[in-house]
């Protein structure tokens, strides 16, 4: 019997961003592995038009939660909706739901955080700071609390070269930045932002060193634990492999290289391309819970989930094989042939934004309004392209990240638990684990159906003779304009023709003899 599976038994768990990409997985875990736990209560504020209940009722419905169904039935009455918005004052939680939470909740997970690279300093200071300091100071008032794990990422500390499992000092305390929010307005936020985040590469990796700040000042006599993944990418194994949902990180990368409108990345080829499988986070997230709870360390620990010392990847090898998978198994409707050209090369890049971005876009926009349509693909092209430049810091740069807690909390579990919670990274196969990744793409995120690959296959080879025949109509008008203008090129063309003539006059002369 797994220990972890049995410590979440009968427990009445609490988590913040549920509906979120790690969020689901986490559930749809715990929930499949320990179906006689008590109540998972999510905080949750209604979106995109759908109520509590409608948003809860969607997730349990999908193909994620297909094997949860199976083992527990009754997963509807076991998961409790909390209407809560983060960025307000006490979470904006009614005083009856307020009440239940302080008196019932056994263990935090505390994901929810605004992963906008953008977003402007106040909301994501409200969302990854003040937040997770009302989340703690919840905490604190609850008396069955064992244990509080916060989520942060690998790259809280990314102005560093090499991290280690420890919660750094920010230049500026996090209380005093919060207190300056209050009565600054927007626009000098705006303005002083840059000069607040100095060598963090944006906002997001900022506010959250600040929130792992605000969790070492604030925890009291609580039992903490952080964790930090790095590039967060489809489910490797359970419940099924290739899971994924949203754009976030490299799946809209991957679908814009599948659709053949990203042809080119400024990327070092050989720098460490830290990806890992969310259900593996999940894992070491519960594992985690269970080992702050029952071995309650002094102090908070800090438990990196990152693939790179363990068993690392690189840009370059992880490019080829979406590539290759690409060819196996194409995306519907691609613009043009999936290519990834990987430059760390400044001029270069820019050649390629120009050569293989910039001008397909611009000739498809004129061939639209010659037909009488909107043009449109310029747009999509500079918001590819701006998405790219933003994540380009991470793909340029390689990270030392100790995994010495994560190492230890492996060895502490039971062969059963090492099994059913696998955290272990050193078993994950890249080039298996990257097709199931793309597949996933395509199948989940996309919802293309799998009938419809012969039909992509076939428009991918009408792209290709395409591209061969305006090639081949380029170099035409291009060598007819040299010569109309250059001596050079006639006396070239004069050569190239008179050799062609004379090899087929030889050619057909010995052919003659041989008769
Ligand atoms: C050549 C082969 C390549 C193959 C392999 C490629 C591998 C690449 C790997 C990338 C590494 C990423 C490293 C990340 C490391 C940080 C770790 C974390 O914690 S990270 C935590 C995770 N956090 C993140 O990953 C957050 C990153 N994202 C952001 O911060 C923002 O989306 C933004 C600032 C990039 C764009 O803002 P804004 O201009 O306001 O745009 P909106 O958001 O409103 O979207 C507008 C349109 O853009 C679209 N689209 C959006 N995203 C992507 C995408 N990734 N991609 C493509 N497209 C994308 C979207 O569909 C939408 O279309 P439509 O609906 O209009 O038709
Ligand atoms: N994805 C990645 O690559 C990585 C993620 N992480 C960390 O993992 C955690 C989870 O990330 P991930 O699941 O990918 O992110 P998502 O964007 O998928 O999920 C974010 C969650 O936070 C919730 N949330 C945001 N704002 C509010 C608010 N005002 N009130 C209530 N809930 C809110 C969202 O709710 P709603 O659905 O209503 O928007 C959603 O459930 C984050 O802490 C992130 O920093 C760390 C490293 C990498």
């Amino acid at each position: 019997m797994s220990m972890i599976a049995a410590f979440y038994g009968g427990k009445s768990i609490l988590i913040t961003g549920a509906t979120g990409f790690l969020g689901k997985v986490l559930m749809e875990k715990l929930f499949r592995t320990s179906p006689d736990l008590k109540v998972i209560y999510i905080l949750v504020r209604p979106k995109a038009g759908q109520t509590l209940q409608q948003r809860v009722f969607q997730i349990l419905n999908s193909k994620l939660f297909e094997k949860v169904k199976e083992v527990c039935p009754n997963v509807h009455e076991k998961i409790r909706a909390i209407y809560a918005d983060l960025s307000q004052n006490d979470f904006a939680i009614s005083k009856e739901d307020m009440q239940e939470l302080l008196s019932c909740t056994n263990i935090i997970f505390h994901c929810a955080a605004t992963v906008r690279f953008d977003d402007t300093l106040r909301h994501a200071v409200q969302l990854n700071v003040t937040a997770t300091r009302q989340l703690l100071l919840m905490a604190s008032q609850m008396p069955k609390l064992e244990a509080f794990i916060h989520i942060s990422t690998a790259y809280s500390n990314c102005n560093l070269k090499h991290i280690d499992e420890v919660i750094y000092p920010c230049p500026v305390e996090p209380k005093k930045i919060i207190d300056s929010l209050e009565w600054l307005d927007d626009a000098i936020i705006e303005e002083i932002a840059p000069k607040l985040i100095r060598d963090w590469p944006n906002i997001y990796t900022y506010t959250k060193a600040l929130g792992e700040m605000v969790v070492q000042q604030e925890s009291r006599n609580l039992n903490i634990a952080i964790i930090r993944p790095s590039i967060v990418g489809a489910t490797w194994q359970e419940p099924f492999p290739g899971w994924v949902d949203n754009i976030n990180g490299p799946n809209g990368l991957i679908i814009a290289a599948g659709k053949g409108f990203l042809r080119a990345l400024k990327a070092a080829p050989k720098a460490v391309a830290d990806l890992i499988p969310v259900d593996t986070v999940v894992n070491l997230m519960l594992a985690v819970g269970w080992y702050t709870a029952v071995h309650r360390p002094k102090s908070t620990l800090v438990y990196h989930s990152t693939s790179g010392n363990l068993n690392p990847c690189n840009w370059h090898k992880m490019g080829v094989q979406v590539l290759a998978t690409f060819e196996k198994i194409p995306l519907e409707r691609a613009f043009r042939r999936p290519y990834a050209n990987f430059t760390s090369n400044n001029f270069t890049s820019q050649y390629w934004n120009a050569v293989s971005h910039q001008a397909p876009a611009i000739i498809y926009d004129c061939y639209l309004r010659l037909t009488g349509r909107k043009p449109r693909m310029t747009k999509v092209m500079n918001q590819i392209l701006r998405t790219a430049s933003m994540l380009e810091y991470f793909l340029n740069r390689s990270w030392e990240w100790s995994t010495y807690n994560t190492e230890m909390l492996m060895s502490e579990l039971s062969p059963e638990d090492q099994r059913v919670f696998n955290f272990d990274v050193r078993q994950l196969n890249w080039l298996e684990y990257i097709e199931n990744y793309v597949l996933g793409v395509k199948k989940y995120l996309l919802k293309e159906d799998m009938a419809g690959i012969p039909e992509a296959k076939q428009h991918l080879k009408r792209l290709r003779n395409i591209h061969y025949l305006f090639n081949t109509a380029l170099f035409l008008i291009v060598w007819r304009l040299l010569i109309a203008r250059s001596q050079m090129a006639r006396n070239v063309w004069f050569f190239i023709v008179s050799f062609c003539y004379k090899f087929l006059s030889y050619f057909r002369a010995s052919s003659t003899l041989k008769v």
